[in-house]
């Protein structure tokens, strides 16, 4: 039976006043540069005053380095990259070396994580502060100093020339031809009052249209999730190319043939990318589409064999989940593909997957290049994991949420019906607890939320066993959410990959079920655990409304995308506009949840938990 919370279902225990603890005093100052992520005024508080503990009220985060503040969920591994990098280079001798080490955003001495991948060893000055760790902002192209009138400039002019699309012109010398894309070209065209024929339709796009990534002005680097470029928070543009049709396309329809293939974890939404995809060409006027079974595997696997797409095969697809194509992980030989690519005669190959993918994807479009062969290579960015740098989200995310949703929803049905209930669900998210957290906040019914990106004991005083005593001792039960990828430092290694490379991870969702079982038996507390682990259930499904419509629109921006010239680039959707973006740009690292980010915050106000650490 379903029952609404409040109403239909039984219930809790009553509760009983709320487990105190001794009040801990907090204080951030003498930390270098992490005390500066503090106001004074907060600092003074925190030193002054201890809170009391398990406050449902959101409380300031301890020893959080300041320039995560700088940094969005995009970029914010950024970050934990540049620290490596700072702490290897220290460690070899090439850093400043007085301690502690924090990144830190000063006028003369700077972090910025925005879009730079590249860290490198600034000059430290002596002072008598501890020195925070320098880090210099530097660009994949260019190195920026703030104290140079003309740095945005050079900002902007090596943006330009890092987000500009590759494309076959390049490499080869070709004539554009007016494309064969129109609405309007099954219709009479309606004449002026002298009877000419007028083309009022007006669905191009312009190559030089940009769409712009951020639209947040943000005054202080202190600003929650703010993405600062330098440390005045400058407002620089930051554009990237719109993506839709053009006026002229570099193919001709008739002799194209076209290739789409899945790659990766499947993903509510792969069908609906590939009718679209097909439906588009179809529309171009192209007459050879074929799939590439199971992913890279089935352009050199023997026995695999392409399958020929129409209209008409893939009409009904995307009312099943799964791949219409199949998908497989590993196995992927760039030269063996691209002889394959060859072979086959193929001009535009359409691929779909996360961020293996994309990287298989550019390495073809590389070798295509170095082999001069004119083929467009567009890939569609898919993964429930939503962990894909600088866009929105990635399709097959907001049906993943909806689905995990309905996990928690029957954990809290089972916990609010028990004595003493827990519910315990593990959620996917292979390096980020996106999918975790927006469950999280669209259930409204979690009350420990753990993510990888923000550490947490399951022991000790503040640790979350010791909140689930209090949860159970309060509110009668609890719901504790867990990204998949959680906790990886509390469990043993077994140093496995998949056959793509990925790490497997060890299962922190069994660790915690049987932690929480021990915990309450050792305190004589009764406790009913009840796990629920979804795993393919949320992404072995359709995509929802929303998703249907990324998935329709991404599906059709990659075909303009191929006809426009464009190779190595990635269909996707930034800043509510649908653009492109050459694939380098999106796979350097994974995104990640920013916990100083507002979205972290409102999920943390939402379930009221505590720091656990
Ligand atoms: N760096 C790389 N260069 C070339 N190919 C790669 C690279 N990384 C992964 N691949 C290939 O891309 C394909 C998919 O990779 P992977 O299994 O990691 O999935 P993914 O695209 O990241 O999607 P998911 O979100 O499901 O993990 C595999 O065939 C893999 O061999
Ligand atoms: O299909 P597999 O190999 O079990 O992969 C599971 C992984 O794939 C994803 O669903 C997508 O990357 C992750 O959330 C998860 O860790
Ligand atoms: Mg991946």
């Amino acid at each position: 039976m379903c029952c609404s919370p409040a109403s239909l279902c039984p219930p809790g225990p009553t509760t009983t006043p709320p487990l105190r603890r001794p009040p801990r005093a907090r204080c951030v100052e003498g930390r270098g540069a992490a005390s500066e992520y503090h106001s004074a005024a907060t600092t003074r508080s925190l030193c002054s005053t201890p809170f009391p503990h398990r406050s449902p009220v959101l409380r300031p985060r301890r020893r959080i380095p300041a320039s995560p503040s700088l940094l969005d969920d995009n970029h914010f591994e950024l970050v934990h990259i540049l620290i490596k990098m700072a702490v290897s280079l220290k460690s070899s001798g090439s850093f400043c070396s007085t301690p502690p080490q924090w990144l830190h955003s000063t006028r003369d001495r700077i972090l910025y994580g925005y879009s730079h991948s590249n860290a490198k060893e600034c000059t430290c000055k002596k002072t008598k502060r501890p020195a925070p760790l320098c880090v210099k902002a530097t660009s994949t192209k260019v190195e920026l100093d703030f104290n140079d009138p003309s740095w945005k400039q050079k900002f902007q002019e090596d943006w330009d020339k890092r987000f500009n699309l590759p494309r076959i012109t390049d490499i080869y010398d070709l004539k554009p031809r007016p494309t064969t894309f129109s609405l309007k070209k099954n219709r009479s065209p309606a004449g002026d009052e002298n009877g000419t024929p007028m083309d009022k339709w007006n669905g191009y796009v312009n190559s030089d249209d940009r769409a712009l990534l951020k639209v947040i002005k943000y005054s202080s680097p202190k600003s929650a999730g703010a993405e600062c470029i330098d440390p005045d928070c400058s407002w620089v543009e930051q554009r990237v190319h719109r993506a839709g049709p053009r006026k002229e396309i570099y193919y001709e329809p008739e002799e194209v043939k076209a290739a789409i293939v899945t790659c990766g974890g499947l993903c509510p939404g792969l069908n609906d990318v590939i009718r679209q995809i097909v439906f588009t060409l179809e529309t171009y006027g192209v007459k050879n589409i074929v799939g590439i079974p199971f992913g890279y595997r089935g352009f050199f696997e023997k026995g695999l064999k392409e399958m020929p797409l129409s209209r008409h095969l893939v009409e009904n697809i995307n009312l099943a989940g799964g791949s219409f194509l199949g998908v497989s992980r590993g196995g992927a030989k760039t030269s063996e593909i691209v002889d394959s690519i060859q072979a086959r005669r193929i001009d535009m190959l359409f691929v779909l997957g996360g961020n293996g993918t994309h990287a298989g994807a550019n390495a073809i479009h590389e070798e295509c290049r170095k082999r001069k062969l004119k083929v467009s290579v567009v890939a569609v960015p898919k993964t429930i994991d939503n962990d894909i740098l600088l866009m929105d989200k990635t399709f097959g995310f907001d049906t993943a949420v909806e689905e995990a949703q309905r996990a928690i929803n029957s954990a809290y049905i089972e916990a609010r019906s028990a004595y003493h209930g827990i519910g315990l669900v593990k959620l996917m998210g292979r390096s980020s607890g996106f999918i975790a957290m927006h469950a999280s906040l669209s259930s409204g019914q979690v009350d420990v939320c753990l993510i990888p990106e923000v550490p947490f004991t399951l022991d000790g005083e503040y640790g979350v066993l010791r909140h689930l005593e209090h949860l159970l001792k309060t509110k009668g039960f609890c719901v504790v959410c867990v990204a998949e990828a959680a906790g990886q430092e509390l469990l043993q290694k077994s140093g496995a990959t998949d056959a793509s490379g990925n790490v497997i991870l060890s299962d922190i969702g069994v660790h915690m079920q049987q932690k929480i079982k021990m915990h309450f038996k050792d305190i004589g507390v009764p406790a009913d655990v009840k796990y629920i682990d979804p795993t393919y259930m949320v992404r072995a499904c359709r995509a929802n409304a929303s998703d249907a419509i990324l998935c329709t629109v991404l599906g059709q921006n990659a075909v303009h995308g191929a006809f426009a010239g464009f190779s190595g680039i990635t269909s996707c959707i930034c800043n509510t506009h649908y653009v492109y973006l050459p694939i380098t740009e999106v796979i350097t690292v994974p995104k990640r949840v920013n916990p100083n980010s507002r979205m972290w915050h409102r999920c943390l106000t939402s379930t009221g938990q505590p720091d656990f650490h």
